[in-house]
């Protein structure tokens, strides 16, 4: 699955509904048994979540928004197809946690790949499950530093704390996704996938049991006035670093 949302693949609740439509089609479809995920945008993976969809908007479009990312992480997350992310480009925040959400990462040994979240610089916080995710790819220890500095780790701090499994040359990372889906292949499927269930649905089940209000806190959290201006000054840094 090519993501392709120019200019960044930012998550905008358009795009989140193709991936969740795309997504849907292949797990009905009983001769897939696996997907990689990976970017067609040149040097981004995802540009994670999609500010304009959170600054600005109303409350009404703000839930129908982090209903659809909560519907995507799930879907991801909990799916019963091998997942591979090879991870061509930067991947911050939403970005990270598609990535954290896939059962094996390839990154591109490039130092401009950065990978984390780095919510904390654009002055929100990752939510729970974000951070769930993350606590569970990298431990305790390393999360509460990576979550609270913001980090985003180049492809060699990223493989040293375990956020990703493999770094390789840019032109072997959709190779050696397909070399890894090949391995998780040969395991059958009902074995390994109530093994994932085992193990993931757990993190799931926190999000499940409070999903109304995990998007009733987004909404009062995202409608402060003083989250609109952090967002704000940051939307403008972006503009502004193109000079
Ligand atoms: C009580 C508790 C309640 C809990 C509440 C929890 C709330 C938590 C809420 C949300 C979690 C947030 C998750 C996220 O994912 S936030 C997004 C994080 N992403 C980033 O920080 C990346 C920002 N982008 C960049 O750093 C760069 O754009 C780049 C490195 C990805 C690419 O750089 P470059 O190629 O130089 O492109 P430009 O910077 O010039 O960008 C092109 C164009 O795209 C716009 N843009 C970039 N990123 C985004 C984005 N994420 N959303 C929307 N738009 C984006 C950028 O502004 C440019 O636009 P233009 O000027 O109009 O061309």
């Amino acid at each position: 699955m090519k993501m392709r949302n120019p200019p960044v693949n930012s998550l905008s609740l358009e795009f989140l509904t193709e991936l969740l439509i795309s997504l849907e089609k292949l797990e009905n479809d009983k001769t897939f048994r696996g997907i990689i995920i990976t970017s067609d945008c040149p040097g981004i993976f995802s540009a994670g979540l999609d500010l304009l969809e959170m600054y600005g908007r109303d409350p009404a479009h703000c839930a129908e928004y982090w209903k659809a990312v909560q519907e995507l992480w799930l879907r991801v997350y909990l799916s019963n197809l091998v997942v591979i992310g090879a991870i061509n480009g930067i991947s911050p925040a939403g970005g990270c946690l598609l990535s954290l959400s896939c059962d094996y990462r390839v990154l591109a040994n490039n130092p401009k790949y950065a990978i984390g979240l780095n919510e904390t610089l654009l002055g929100i916080i990752a939510p729970f499950w974000f951070k769930d995710v993350l606590v569970n790819t990298i431990g305790h220890r390393a999360a509460e530093r990576a979550l609270q500095l913001g980090f985003l780790f180049p492809p060699s701090d990223a493989l040293q704390v375990g956020i990703v499994d493999q770094v390789v040359p840019e032109d072997q990372v959709q190779s050696t996704a397909r070399s890894v889906m090949a391995q998780w292949l040969a395991i059958p499927d009902h074995a390994r996938q109530l093994t994932k269930n085992l193990v993931r649905k757990p993190t799931a089940d926190r999000l499940l049991q409070q999903r109304d209000a995990d998007i009733q806190n987004f909404v009062r959290f995202i409608s402060r006035d003083s989250i609109q201006k952090s967002l704000h000054v940051y939307l403008e840094k972006l503009k502004q670093k193109k000079g």
